[in-house]
Order: C-alpha cells, then sequence, then structure tokens
C-alpha cells in the first residue's frame, strides 16, 4: 500500500508509513504490523466507560421519573406540559439521547478501528468524522436545554409566586439531567484524544493464530496481569472464603439495617420510653450479631491471605528455581528476591482482605442506596447525581496512581538489589574500603526511591483529598435537601419527612460516601497488585529456554562427549560470539585438558557440557545421543563439576557433601575420606555437623575446595568436569587437593581446565582453546614440538613462575610434599631445556 501524495498534510497519515509489503509502521512507537491483524481490546476503555454513564443516566432518569407521583400526575405532566413545573421533557431528551449516544460511539468505535488497518481510507475518515461531530452535537444541545431548565425551574422557585412546586423526585431529575449532560460533553470532547489512544493501543494489541498476544516479531507476550487472574489465585481457598463470604454478608447487613435504627430510636425519642429502651435493645442485639460476623470475616480471610501467599511464594520459586542460567545473568538476584518478598505480600492483600473489603463496601453501597430510596427517592436521586462525577474522576487518577506507584516499588526494588549486593560482598567491599561508595550508592538509589515515594505521597493526599471532598460535599448537599424536608413536614405533616428518618439518612449518606472514598483507596491497592502481579506473572509465565525436565535416559553412558561445530554466544551479550565452530571429542576414561589464554572459552565449554546453555548452531552429545533430547536430571547427574571457588551452602559440612544426592553417613564419611576432607573435618568439635557459614565463609579455601571434591566424588559422576584453582594454596592444602583431585580422576572420563603444568603433562589429550577456536590439540609432547599457541603459554607461563608451576613452599610440613613439589619442579626444568 503505497502513502498518497498528501502524506505530509494530514496529521494522522504523517503518523503511518506504509512498508513494502503493505506493514504499516508506527512512527511515534516505532511499532509494525504485517498485514491484518486480530487484537483484543481492554475491558475497562473509553468507550465502554462512556457507555457505563450513559446507562447509569438512562436508568436513574427513568426512576426518578417514575417514582415522581401518582398516575395522575405522569398524565398532567404530559398533557399540561409546563417548562418549569414539568420534567417529561427531560425524560424523554434522556431516552433519546441515550439511544443515539450508544449508536453513535459504538459506531465511531467500528470506523477508528477500522481506519487503523485503512489509515488511508477517506471514506473512513469522513465518516469517523461525522460519528464525531454527531456525538458532540447531541452534548453540547443537550447540556444547552438542560442548563437553560434548570435555570428557569431555579428562578421560578425563587422568584415567581405562583409557582406550583414539583415532586421532589423531579427536581431531583433536573439536577441529574444537568449533571449527566455536563459529564457527556466532557466525554464527547475527550473523545477525540480517546480514539488516538484507542490506535495506538490497536496496533500495540496482536494476537497470532492460537489466540496468543504477540509482539512484533509474533512471539507470544506475556500475558498481562488482569483482576480475574489474580482472583483465581485464592482458587483452592474457595471453601473457606465462601464461608468469610457468608460472615461478611452478616457484618454488611448490619451495617445496612443499623442506620435504620437509629433514626427509629430518634423519633421513638419523641414519642414514649418503652419504644426507646425496646429500639435501643434491638441494636444491641443487632450489633452483637454484626460484632460475630466481622471477626470471624477478618480472621478468616486474613488466615485464607496467608496461606495464597505461602502457596505464591513457593510455586513462584519454583519457576525462578527452573529458569536457564543464562536468565540470572540478566536478573539480579536482589529483584527476584524482592518479587518473592515485598510482590507476594502486596498480592496477598489484593486477592483476599481488599477483596473482602471490595464486596463488602460494594454491598453497603448498594443496601444502603436501598433503604434510602426506600426513605426517600427524591433525597437519594440527589445523592445518586453526584456519584458518576466521583467514580469517573477517581478511575482517570487511580490510572495515574498507578504509573507513579509502580515507579516508586522499582526505585525501591533497586535499593534494595544494592544494598543486598554490598551485604553479600561485605567482604570485598572491606577490603577495598569499599563502605563510603556503598553508602553512596545505597543513598543515592533510596534518594530516587524518596523522589517518586513523595510524588506517590502528593498524588496520593490530592487524591484521598479529592475524593473526601466530593464525598462529604454529598453529604452536605443531602443535609441541606433533607433539613428542607424537614422544614416542610413541620409546617405540613403529610409531606417531607420526620427527623429520625434524615437522621437514618445522614448516617447512610456518611456510610455511603465514606464506603466510597474507601473503595477508590482500594481501587489504589488493586492497582499496586496489578503492578505487583504483572512482575510476578511474567515470571510465572516465564518458559525456560533451557528446560531441566524431561528426556530421554541412556541405558549405558561410558562418558563419551562429542562436539560437533558449535557455535555459542551468551544471550546477555548477543554481539559477541564465544564459541566459534568447535569440534572435539573425549573418548570415555580420556582425561582431556582445556588450556588457553583468560577469555578464550573454556569455562563456557565446561558450561555447554552440562547444559546451562544451549549452543546457537552444532551439537553436543553424551553417549551417542544430543544433549538436548537427554534428560537433564539424568546427565547432570552422571556428570559433577568442581570449580575454581566452590560455593558451599550455608549449612553443615554433611549437608553440602550430600548436596547432590541423598546418601548415608557412611558414604559421607567415604567421600571425605577420598576427598582428603575427614582429618580437617574431625578436628571442628561438631564434625560433620559444622556449619561452613554463608558461602562456607568459616573454612579455608583448601578446605572448601575438599569439601566440593567430597560433594563431586559422592555422586560417583561418570564425567568429571574439573576446573582447577588458580589461587595459590599453602603446600600442604595444595598437596592434599591435588592428591584428592588425582583420586578423583581415577576411571572417569575427565575434562579439566588446567592450570598447572603436572595436569598438563599427565592428560592424554591437550586442547588449546583461543578466542573461541581449537587452536591446536594433542598431547604435551606433541604440542611442545610445535612452535604454537601452546609452547608460548607454556613457556610464558613457566619463566613468569606462573599459575601453571606448583607453589614450592619451603616452609613444608610433610617430607612427601616437598618431594612430590620436586619432582615438579624437575619436569618443569626439563621442559625449560626442551623449550630452548
Ligand atoms: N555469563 C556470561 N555472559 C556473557 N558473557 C560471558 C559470560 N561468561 C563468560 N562470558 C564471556 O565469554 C568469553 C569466554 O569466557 P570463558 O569464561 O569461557 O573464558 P575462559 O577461557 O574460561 O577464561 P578464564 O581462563 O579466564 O576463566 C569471555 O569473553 C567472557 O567475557
Amino acid at each position: 500500500m503505497a502513502p498518497p501524495e498528501d502524506t505530509e498534510k494530514s496529521p494522522t497519515r504523517s503518523k503511518y508509513v506504509s512498508l513494502e509489503n503493505g506493514d504499516i509502521q508506527d512512527n511515534d512507537s516505532e511499532t509494525v504490523i504485517e498485514g491484518q491483524h486480530y487484537y483484543t481490546l481492554p475491558t475497562l476503555r473509553f468507550i465502554n466507560i462512556v457507555k457505563i454513564i450513559i446507562f447509569i443516566d438512562g436508568i436513574l432518569s427513568i426512576v426518578l421519573w417514575l417514582t415522581g407521583g401518582h398516575t395522575k400526575y405522569f398524565v398532567d405532566n404530559i398533557v399540561h406540559f409546563h417548562l418549569t413545573e414539568s420534567v417529561f421533557d427531560l425524560a424523554l431528551i434522556c431516552s433519546i439521547k441515550s439511544v443515539l449516544y450508544m449508536i453513535l460511539y459504538t459506531w465511531l468505535e467500528e470506523l477508528t478501528l477500522k481506519f487503523t488497518n485503512c489509515p488511508f481510507d477517506q471514506d473512513l475518515k469522513t465518516k469517523t468524522r461525522y460519528a464525531h461531530f454527531g456525538i458532540v452535537f447531541i452534548a453540547i444541545a443537550v447540556l444547552t436545554y438542560t442548563t437553560t431548565k434548570g435555570g428557569l425551574v431555579l428562578n421560578a422557585y425563587l422568584n415567581k409566586k405562583d409557582y406550583r412546586i414539583m415532586h421532589p423526585t423531579y427536581n431531583a431529575l433536573v439536577i441529574s439531567a444537568f449533571v449527566f449532560s455536563f459529564i457527556q460533553i466532557i466525554c464527547a470532547l475527550y473523545s477525540f484524544v480517546a480514539m488516538r489512544k484507542l490506535k495506538v493501543l490497536r496496533i500495540l494489541h496482536r494476537l497470532n493464530d492460537d489466540g496468543e498476544e504477540v509482539d512484533a516479531d509474533g512471539k507470544p507476550i506475556k500475558k498481562k496481569a488482569n483482576i480475574l487472574r489474580l482472583i483465581k489465585l485464592a482458587k483452592p481457598e474457595a471453601g473457606i472464603i465462601s464461608l468469610a463470604f457468608f460472615a461478611m454478608l452478616g457484618s454488611s447487613g448490619v451495617q445496612i439495617v443499623a442506620p435504620l435504627f437509629f433514626g427509629k430510636v430518634v423519633d421513638a425519642a419523641q414519642r414514649n420510653m418503652d419504644e426507646l429502651n425496646n429500639t435501643v435493645l434491638i441494636l444491641l442485639f443487632i450489633y452483637m450479631g454484626g460484632a460475630l460476623c466481622s471477626s470471624a470475616r477478618s480472621w478468616i480471610f486474613t488466615l485464607a491471605g496467608q496461606r495464597v501467599v505461602a502457596r505464591l511464594r513457593k510455586d513462584l520459586f519454583k519457576s525462578v528455581i527452573k529458569q536457564e542460567v543464562a536468565f540470572f545473568d540478566t536478573n539480579r538476584t536482589g529483584e527476584i528476591c524482592n518479587r518473592l518478598s515485598s510482590d507476594t505480600q502486596v498480592l496477598q492483600n489484593a486477592v483476599t482482605v481488599n477483596m473482602s473489603m471490595l464486596f463488602r463496601y460494594l454491598l453497603q453501597i448498594i443496601g444502603s442506596l436501598v433503604l434510602m430510596f426506600v426513605l426517600n427517592p427524591s433525597l437519594t436521586g440527589v445523592l445518586i447525581a453526584v456519584v458518576p462525577i466521583v467514580s469517573l474522576g477517581a478511575v482517570q487518577y487511580g490510572r495515574y496512581l498507578k504509573k507513579v506507584r509502580k515507579e516508586f516499588q522499582d526505585r525501591l526494588a533497586d535499593a534494595g538489589t544494592t544494598a543486598e549486593e554490598s551485604i553479600s560482598s561485605i567482604r570485598t567491599v572491606r577490603s577495598f574500603s569499599g563502605e563510603t561508595k556503598a553508602i553512596k550508592a545505597y543513598g543515592s538509589d533510596v534518594d530516587k526511591s524518596y523522589k517518586e515515594g513523595s510524588k506517590l505521597a502528593a498524588a496520593q493526599g490530592l487524591f484521598d483529598g479529592t475524593i473526601g471532598l466530593l464525598s462529604y460535599g454529598a453529604v452536605l448537599l443531602v443535609l441541606w435537601y433533607g433539613g428542607k424536608l424537614v422544614y416542610e413536614n413541620t409546617q405540613d405533616s403529610n409531606t417531607g419527612i420526620s427527623p429520625g428518618v434524615l437522621t437514618s439518612f445522614l448516617l447512610y449518606t456518611l456510610q455511603v460516601a465514606l464506603a466510597f472514598a474507601l473503595l477508590s483507596s482500594l481501587y489504589g491497592d488493586f492497582m499496586q497488585a496489578l503492578g505487583a502481579s504483572l512482575r510476578i506473572f511474567e515470571l510465572f509465565d516465564r518458559k525456560p529456554l533451557v528446560s531441566s525436565e524431561n528426556g530421554d535416559i541412556l541405558p549405558m553412558f561410558d562418558g563419551h562427549v562429542e562436539f560437533k561445530n558449535v557455535h555459542f554466544t551468551y544471550p546477555s551479550r548477543p554481539e559477541t560470539p564465544v564459541i566459534k565452530g568447535i569440534n572435539l571429542t573425549v573418548s570415555p576414561g580420556q582425561v582431556v585438558a582445556l588450556v588457553g589464554p583468560s577469555g578464550g572459552g573454556k569455562s563456557t565449554i565446561v558450561s555447554l557440557i552440562e547444559r546451562f546453555y544451549d549452543p546457537d548452531s552444532g551439537s553436543i552429545s553424551l553417549g551417542g545421543q544430543d544433549l538436548t533430547s537427554l534428560d537433564p536430571q539424568w546427565f547432570r547427574q552422571k556428570i559433577a563439576m568442581v570449580s575454581q571457588e566452590p560455593t558451599l551452602f550455608a549449612c553443615s559440612i554433611k549437608e553440602n557433601i550430600a548436596y547432590g544426592r541423598n546418601a548415608t553417613d557412611a558414604e559421607i564419611v567415604e567421600a571425605a575420606k577420598q576427598a582428603n576432607a575427614h582429618e580437617f573435618i574431625q578436628t571442628f568439635e561438631s564434625g560433620y555437623d559444622t556449619l561452613v557459614g554463608e558461602r562456607g565463609v568459616r573454612l579455608s579455601g583448601g578446605q572448601k575446595q575438599r569439601i566440593a571434591i567430597s560433594r563431586a566424588l559422592i555422586m560417583d559422576p561418570v564425567i568429571l568436569l574439573l576446573d582447577e584453582a588458580t589461587s595459590a594454596l599453602d603446600a600442604e592444602s595444595e598437596h592434599l587437593v591435588q592428591e584428592a583431585i588425582d583420586r578423583a580422576m581415577k576411571g572417569r572420563t575427565v575434562i579439566v581446565i588446567a592450570h598447572r603444568l603436572s595436569t598438563v603433562r599427565n592428560a592424554n589429550k591437550v586442547i588449546v582453546i583461543d578466542k573461541g577456536l581449537i587452536a591446536e590439540q594433542g598431547s604435551h609432547d606433541e604440542l611442545l614440538a610445535v612452535n604454537g599457541v601452546y609452547k608460548r603459554l607454556v613457556l610464558r607461563q613457566l619463566t613468569a613462575g606462573g599459575m601453571m608451576v606448583n607453589n614450592g613452599n619451603d616452609n613444608s610440613t610433610e617430607e612427601n610434599n616437598d618431594s612430590e613439589q620436586n619432582t615438579n619442579k624437575d619436569h618443569d626444568q626439563d621442559t625449560i631445556q626442551q623449550l630452548d
């Protein structure tokens, strides 16, 4: 579709640029859509809100009209129509305008959506204009009429001596007709903005053939949080929640009928003492029943909330822990932990306590309004006329609040993450005197969250104030109008209302106003919960890119590993390929040493064997079968890893050794003996039950490594993946660790990232990895014969006395240590001579 030549002239057209294959690009949001798409639209969008307002207006007008008097009065009102004494015209106009509005708004939305797909269709554009102007015309005409009529009625009431006062409900109809026509003209004008938003919204919501929402690349988008999904979280608690609902019905019932009895008390006080006593006694019983129901409701709802959050946390953690390793490369630990703790807490309140409050207040409002209607419809009509203003304002403002609140929560989470990082690395912070830096970083994050918090406080304050003013304004209106009716009653007992009824009415009004104010603050809570649930459901819905379940189990696994033309790039750094086409074979029982310059990709190869990541292309097989088709749980039992800086868990030595599988005490001790760990463990007061502290801080480097070797040995792995420690241990530790490693290597396929010459010399095969490729491979001697990377590496490291030479510590106490190191040194000397 080619854009017409006058594209620049039309603001709507210039927003879209057609692409070669008929796609449309939205310049503002840089969103591209291909051809025709199906979309989901939010339920609570502008048109639907307007329709609700029109509906309320229609219903209210009809009710006020119908409750306005007896049959003759109706007929008189129509037959002897009088501009300032009849309201038949208003009821008629309201019915006609409601139908017209419904038709025009529906048409307008349809046209706007069609226009998104065909932004250059002149006909659609003209029709959309007609729809817009039709709506605005009706709104202006109706507002003009209702204002004029209202003014004339008021003028007649105040100034005309022979004015026949209308039925109170009809007066309410005049007020509500004016208020609604005012709201509707605002809606009509806002419809221009709303339709523009709808176009963008439509582009942003697209579905694939399965009905899932997809992004511009056609990939499914994580599910959005919605209230229904939030409620579903509490589904298993449905039983006890329904119990709580019954209790809530009881307590709300009390709230609803109590004001009625208050009124009766006031009226009884004007008659006789017996009636007064009886009414107060009834009220006391009502309150006692209400108290019982209230405590049951509160207890059960809170209990259900606790259950929901406990389950939520477990499920969420399950989902997090199953994510592929790459996920943790891009997501900070603190942020994830925040979701587990604070976001789930927000949800706990939303799905139970807030939900209960929502129903309670709704019940209170509806019940109170019904009783108010029974007491005096006209007074109720006056109150209802202001409700739509409050609700429309609350919804719009609530949206803004949600945005600010989310921003605040994000900044708070950032601060939490920064603090966690510093505290968990306190040793590094201390040794580099990084306290000031850490304090500054945390302080700056807290300042940012404070900035957002103060914005939130102001916004929330304004929100609460406005809602409060509107609510109490309604009370004042009722007080004035009700006072007038009481006054009328004192003049003529057949008209107006008694003081008792006014008391009930005022209490109801307060109750409705309060419930309304609380309901609107609940809206804020729900919005906050929606924000939290967005983040939580994002984690819930995230399917790990590398699954850790399901797959084949080989009946026999000999330890054969093969890489075929493997290419790999870390997802967190997509522009930098790390492995660029590696072919290698490790035969069962072989010891293969990976060497090479730092950053060449050795550790990445080991990670790929563990299937922490999947290669971008090529294949990795274990025992002849592709790694991606094997059950990760199974093959990870067959592969054990001892890394350079082993991480231990903050539990006992015993639990750390038996981390990979359930083992008996005897097996644990045997593994520790094999790893030369038994002796030092025995010197500890609590032996195998000694706690190692966070990440094993209470153990020395050598001790940690030997525990890690025990942990690997207890798995009796077929393949051992070793990353030799580069950090220098003292001679004794070095020897003990080395001996444990040598023992562990026996009878297994071993892939070792080698840093010691002795390891490389004893390996069956040495593979030199450089810049993501295999630079050389062969035995130590073969590679030395080639004047290549390996020779340079060995020479550089030997002459530098670097990592590949065993640390010769003269203070060594054990004789065999010395002799072993001397042998190594001799070998190293040989090597240097050979190289020279
Ligand atoms: N999780 C990661 N995300 C992104 N890039 C990574 C990640 N881990 C490693 N890299 C990058 O991949 C490249 C290879 O790293 P790798 O750790 O495999 O090298 P290496 O040969 O084991 O180095 P060394 O001997 O120093 O341990 C490096 O450039 C490194 O920066």
